[in-house]
This record gives structure tokens, C-alpha cells and sequence, in this order.
């Protein structure tokens, strides 16, 4: 049975992996421990007695609201005194550490399936529900739990190996499984997935698919083809989604996305000739957004409920959408500006 240790409500997210300056998250004593437990089962198992674990609940991480109305990942916090249980020591999977060096580990302790039924192609319907309607105060635990979610659903749904079909086995860290028979090693795998938010210079083009929230819009995206570079995924998909050819393309910024078996979200900006905009669309819609639509979606935090009159809405800010469209927004209102002062002068 499971036996939690001491629960920790409120637990800050790990500094080392999202909230602390660059230089102190790249600490090179820090990686190299989390890189030593990785590689030594023994190591990892003696800093397991004395690490923060946090807790899920079939994927989904178990969310404490505290005295300030925030909401914060629970985890149980190990003493070194008390012995662990089983599930603890086998299934806990290593996330980081914190600058003093404490192991940090994430632990599901729903049952080991995926409900096959489930969506877990969107974040908001994915995670618990307080956190869409109150996002702010949780964004900056995000990029640790959504490692863990990742780590935790890539060992769950691991276990044959897809050569031989016999069990894998996992090192104590939860970072690699190897066959049992042919010894065959087994890495975690994301999918590479180009986004790019496509713009004619006045508007930017978004679209929707139908497994996406009501009103959600977001920048078009597609999954790499085995031997394209990022630049033909780019074009393919803009081709496919909506009929048009892009002429300049520029890097934005990448994501990791847990979603809906860990993409490596490569984002972009890319335009289109202000001549040649007809969309010809191949997902559920896809249509030109003005900077004043933009604006005012920008500022819709809570997708619209059934019965709600229809609104425009847009990824949540932690999703790299959100950040490409922010970002195209900010360039619009700069290049606005610099016209108008242009024609004072
Ligand atoms: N973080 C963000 O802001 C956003 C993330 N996304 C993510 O981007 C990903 C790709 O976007 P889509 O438009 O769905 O891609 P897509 O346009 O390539 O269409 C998906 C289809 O591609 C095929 N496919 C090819 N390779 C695949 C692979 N490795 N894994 C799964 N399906 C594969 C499947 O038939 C699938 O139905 C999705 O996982 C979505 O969650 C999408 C929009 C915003
Ligand atoms: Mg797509």
C-alpha cells in the first residue's frame, strides 16, 4: 500500500529548472549531478532518501491551493529517516536538483494506465481545471511539472520492448529503459513540431482544428516528416493547412510539449505576399486576425463556457503560440509607432 512520508503543501517549483537566472540554472556542479544520478543506480537511489517528490494523480499533478489562494505542486518531502515504500523506490522518476543539491523526483501515484478514452492533446483539459481559471500564480511550476508529466507517461506507456516484445527495464532515475533480453536501450523520444505563426504584414493567420478548446485559435503547427529539414516541414504545412506559400521565414524560440507524447516545439514567424492571401483551409478554420483582434483575444484569460456567446481565444501564455503571437503583437505596435513618429517629424 502506499504510505506517503511527510506531505509538503505549497512546495516552491525547483529554482534550478525554471525560476532562477540562467547562469544559475546552468550551474555546472548542479547538472553534473543530476547527469552522475542518471548513470548510477546507487547514487540515485541514496539521494532518492533524502529528495522532494512530487506528486500526480494519473498524469495530472496534485495541486494544493494555499492560504493565498495560489496554487502549488504537493510533494512529499523524505526524510532519510523513514523507510520507503516499494512504489516509491520503483516508480519515482528523477526531474533535477535544487542549487544545494537536492534530488528532485516526480511520483504518479494514480494507477498506471492511460485511459484510452482521455484527451491528451491540449493542456487546459489535460491538467486540473482550477488552473485554467486561475493560471498567473502557477505558470512559473510549469516547465518542471510538464518534464514530469512527460518522464512519468513515457515509463507508463514504455514496458515491451519493440524489437523482441519482451519487458524493459528502467534505471533507477526513470531516463532510460533497456530490454531484458536483447539489451537494447531505450531513451525518452520527442517528436519534432515546427509552429509558425504566418503574418501578410497588416494581419497574422491563425487556425483551429476541431480537438482544440471552443474559440481556441493558435498558429499553425505540424509534426517533421522523417528527412525534412525544419524550413520544408515549415513550408509543407503551410501549403497543406492553408493553401499559401511563405517567402521570409525567422526563427522565434522552442518548447518542450508534453503533449500528446512529448513534442520539441520549434517555433517561427514566416509572411506571405500581401498580394497572394486567400486561404484555402484544410482544418476546421483558419482566418486573418488584426492587431486589434489580437489585442483584445490577448486579453480573454478563461475559454468561453458552454452558452457563452462565441469568443476568440488564444493559447494560454506558458503554451510557445501564445509567444509567437505576443510577439508578432509587439512588433505591430512598435512598427504603428515608429510610423506615426516618423510622419510627426
Ligand atoms: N504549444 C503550443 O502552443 C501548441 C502546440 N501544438 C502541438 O503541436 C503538435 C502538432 O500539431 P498538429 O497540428 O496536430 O500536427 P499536424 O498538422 O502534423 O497533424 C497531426 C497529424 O499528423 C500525423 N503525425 C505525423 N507525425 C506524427 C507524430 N510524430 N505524432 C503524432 N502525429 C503525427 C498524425 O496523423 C496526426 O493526426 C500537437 O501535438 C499539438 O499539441 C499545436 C499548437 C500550439
Ligand atoms: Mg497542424
Amino acid at each position: 500500500m502506499f504510505r506517503p512520508l511527510k506531505i509538503l503543501i505549497g512546495t516552491k517549483c525547483p529554482p534550478t529548472r525554471c525560476c532562477s537566472a540562467f547562469v544559475s540554472r546552468m550551474r555546472f556542479s548542479n547538472l553534473q549531478y543530476v547527469n552522475r544520478l542518471k548513470e548510477d543506480d546507487e547514487a540515485c537511489a541514496a539521494a532518492l532518501q533524502n529528495a522532494h517528490i512530487f506528486l500526480f494523480h494519473r498524469l495530472s499533478p496534485l495541486l494544493q491551493r494555499t492560504e493565498h489562494r495560489t496554487l502549488r505542486p504537493t510533494a512529499l518531502v523524505c526524510s532519510g529517516t523513514e523507510p520507503q515504500n516499494h512504489r516509491t523506490t520503483e516508480e519515482s522518476v528523477l526531474i533535477g536538483c535544487s542549487e544545494e543539491n537536492q534530488a528532485q523526483f516526480c511520483l504518479d501515484v494514480g494507477k498506471n494506465i492511460l485511459n484510452p478514452g482521455s484527451s491528451l492533446s491540449w493542456w487546459p483539459e489535460t491538467l486540473n481545471v482550477p488552473v485554467l481559471q486561475d493560471p498567473s500564480p502557477y505558470e512559473p511550476d510549469l516547465c518542471f511539472l510538464l518534464q514530469g508529466q512527460a518522464l512519468l507517461r513515457w515509463n507508463q506507456t514504455s514496458g515491451f520492448c519493440s524489437t523482441t516484445g519482451q519487458p524493459t527495464h528502467r534505471n533507477r532515475a526513470g531516463s532510460q529503459r533497456v530490454c531484458s533480453s536483447s539489451g537494447i536501450i531505450y531513451y525518452p523520444k520527442m517528436s519534432p513540431v515546427v509552429i509558425v505563426l504566418v503574418s501578410d504584414g497588416k494581419r497574422c493567420l491563425l487556425g483551429r482544428q476541431s480537438s482544440f478548446p471552443r474559440g481556441m485559435y493558435s498558429a499553425l503547427a505540424g509534426f517533421c516528416d522523417m528527412g525534412e529539414t525544419l524550413e520544408e516541414t515549415l513550408r509543407r504545412e503551410v501549403a497543406e493547412e492553408v493553401g499559401l506559400e511563405v517567402h521570409s521565414v525567422s526563427y522565434s524560440s522552442s518548447q518542450h510539449w508534453p503533449f500528446p507524447h512529448s513534442s520539441f516545439m520549434m517555433a517561427f514567424h514566416a509572411s506571405v505576399s500581401p498580394a497572394h492571401t486567400q486561404v484555402s483551409c484544410q482544418l476546421e478554420d483558419a482566418r486573418w486576425f488584426s492587431l486589434e483582434e489580437i489585442t483584445s483575444a490577448l486579453q480573454v484569460k478563461t475559454p468561453p463556457r458552454r452558452g457563452d456567446p462565441p469568443v476568440v481565444w488564444l493559447p494560454p501564455k506558458h503554451a510557445i503560440g501564445n509567444r509567437l503571437i505576443t510577439e508578432w503583437a509587439d512588433r505591430q505596435r512598435r512598427s504603428s509607432l515608429s510610423d506615426t513618429t516618423e510622419e510627426d517629424v
